[in-house]
């Protein structure tokens, strides 16, 4: 069971408060300044991995109120019970244990009184054994062709992890293995992606951890049609269509045989599973050893979370800056900014990770809360993020925590790309943190020649206030092994936020009325008379699609 503390009731909140009123209206500019050790007094060195926080509107005070808060709200207990296997997620009635499937240790982890490491250590045994056979040619299609296409048929969770993580390790691809991603309910989307594959070399993975999520048993019908159309015979679907799930029983009614299953469990959240045989897209793309350095990696992100002090502990850093712009800047969106094109998936895998497990408004109480929970997450690689979004994070209104996050080392050293790149990751958190002051930009109109009256006219529109924060995270190189690490920390800086706001990180009850209301939809459009009994909007939308199908 987690604490039910309501972190605006807590002495630390109460003091970050009074805090917040005294710091907040301080420039970094200055803060820098008082500190000429405040790059070596806010960075933290994990392995490969450097973690510069110093560009944020905090101090030492701030910083120690903030783990006072932590604290008080019980996290070293909370930490605990989720690496213990207690049911953490109690709406559901679960343990949360995605760090168990990346435990390379014998030592054993219960779920609810189950030690789960021998099944764990048996499924990866399973997908070792599967990509071996995959690889060398030795499972072959109907025809006796060998395996070139992986098509993952999965939505959310059973797909965004997968294809970010294949996206992010691109360089490790395997020579003769194409992976894709079919998730959109949309048909274009499958349609697109069977346009691109063969029945004969292809091996479907239906990645659900229920097998019963509407748009993936949708695609995953219309690819066995596909594949039946051509292959004639459904005793070969056994040698192109395997299942990764938790429900055996609707695998088998599929028609996938229970051998071509590869299982997981309640306790992994669809969001945290890309560690489980959801993973299997992974391994069969990079090789099964690299998906085993992913794991080795996020486990000493494990260690490294469950073991530091908080004032060095990367994942809890994140969280309760991040918690500091929520709750008291009252900032309500954050951006993630990797500088790595491999790593183009990267922010929208966690806008799942974060929005569905932080986007609650109602405390372990089942109260309402009254303070800001989850922010908007979004983001894209630089530098196209710089030539798209970034003026309204230089000048807008809002106020929009950045994480930058870039490798040492590209995989491809051309030329002077690489430093290129870099220098613009540099230069973004600087002129963010700095700005230009209208002395800086009347100096600088000066030096180009203009006249005082267009000096005096420009001058408001080429100030930059600065003092937007920034997190730098340097990667000596983006590996299977960094990246497991990198994932694990935002996996952590979740749960550490989910604490402390006294919500349920790990249920998504948020998502079932959509579904709902679509289920109840679908039958009325499938003939053409009008409907009525919605309200206006949605029944004119309704009768507005039926008419227009009808003259098309
Ligand atoms: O793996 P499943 O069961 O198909 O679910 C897919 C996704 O649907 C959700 O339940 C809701 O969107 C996610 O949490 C999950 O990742």
């Amino acid at each position: 069971m987690l604490p039910k503390i309501k972190p605006h009731q807590t002495d630390a909140w109460e003091k970050l408060e009074r805090h917040y009123k005294k710091i907040s209206e301080t420039h970094l500019r200055e803060l820098f300044a008082d500190d000429p050790d405040r790059f070596r007094n806010f960075s933290i060195s994990f392995e490969d991995i450097l973690f510069d926080y110093s560009k944020n509107r905090i101090n030492a005070k701030t910083l120690s109120l903030l783990i006072d808060l932590a604290n008080e709200c019980k996290l070293p207990e909370a930490i605990e019970a989720m690496f213990n296997g207690e049911a953490i997620n109690e709406t559901e009635g679960r343990s949360v244990l995605h760090t168990a499937l990346r435990n390379m240790g014998n030592e054993p982890v219960y779920a609810l009184g189950k030690n789960v490491i021998p099944q764990v250590q048996q499924v990866l045994q399973q997908m070792k054994q599967f990509c071996n056979r995959i690889h060398s040619g030795e499972w072959t299609g109907y025809t006796g062709n060998k395996i070139k296409y992986i098509v993952n048929i999965g939505i959310g969770g059973s797909d965004l992890g997968p294809y970010m993580v294949t996206e992010a390790l691109k360089p490790y691809w395997k020579k003769d293995i194409e992976v894709y991603f079919v998730s959109n309910v949309d048909a274009t989307h499958i349609a697109e992606t069977l346009r691109k594959v063969n029945p004969q070399e292809t091996l479907f993975l239906i990645a659900s951890k229920t097998f019963t999520t509407q748009e993936t048993m949708t695609n995953a019908h219309t690819a066995r049609q596909w594949f039946l159309e051509a292959a004639g015979d459904e005793s070969y679907i056994a040698k192109h269509f395997v299942a990764l799930s938790t429900n055996e029983k609707e695998v088998v009614k599929f028609g996938i045989d229970k051998a071509n299953m590869f299982e997981f469990w309640d306790w992994v959240g669809g969001r945290y599973s890309l560690w489980s045989a959801i993973g299997l897209s992974i391994a069969l793309t990079v090789g099964y050893e690299h998906f085993e350095s992913l794991l080795k990696g996020a486990h000493s992100t494990d260690n490294h979370f469950r073991k530091t002090p908080f004032e060095g502990n990367i994942p809890v850093i994140m969280a309760l800056i991040g918690l500091w712009y929520t709750n008291f800047f009252d900032s309500q969106t954050e951006a993630i900014l990797p500088y790595d094109q491999y790593l183009h998936r990267f922010a929208a895998y966690f806008q799942q990770g974060n929005m569905e497990s932080n986007g609650k408004s109602v405390d372990r109480k089942g109260k309402n809360v009254r303070y800001n929970t989850g922010p908007v997450i979004w983001g894209e690689p630089g530098t196209n993020g710089q030539h798209a979004f970034y003026q309204l994070i230089h000048q807008g209104t809002l106020l929009i925590p950045c994480d930058f996050i870039a490798p040492a080392v590209s995989h491809n050293p051309i030329g002077d790309h690489h430093a290129k790149l870099l220098s613009n990751f540099f230069a973004q958190t600087e002129a963010l943190m700095n700005g230009k002051t209208a002395e800086e930009a009347e100096a600088e109109l000066v030096k180009a020649g203009k006249s005082t009256e267009e000096i005096d006219a420009l001058v408001p529109f080429k100030v930059f206030t600065g003092n937007r924060p920034t997190n730098s995270i340097l990667v000596k190189k983006i590996t299977p092994y960094t990246l497991g690490q990198l994932i694990a920390l935002y996996e952590h800086k979740i749960f550490v936020q989910g604490v402390i706001w006294n919500i349920f990180s790990f249920d998504q009850w948020g998502v079932e009325l959509g579904k709902q209301l679509a289920n109840n939809i679908l039958p009325e459009l499938q003939d053409d008379k009008p409907v009525s009994k919605h309200d206006s909007s949605t029944n004119g939308l309704i009768n507005a699609w039926k008419k227009m199908k009808a003259e098309s």
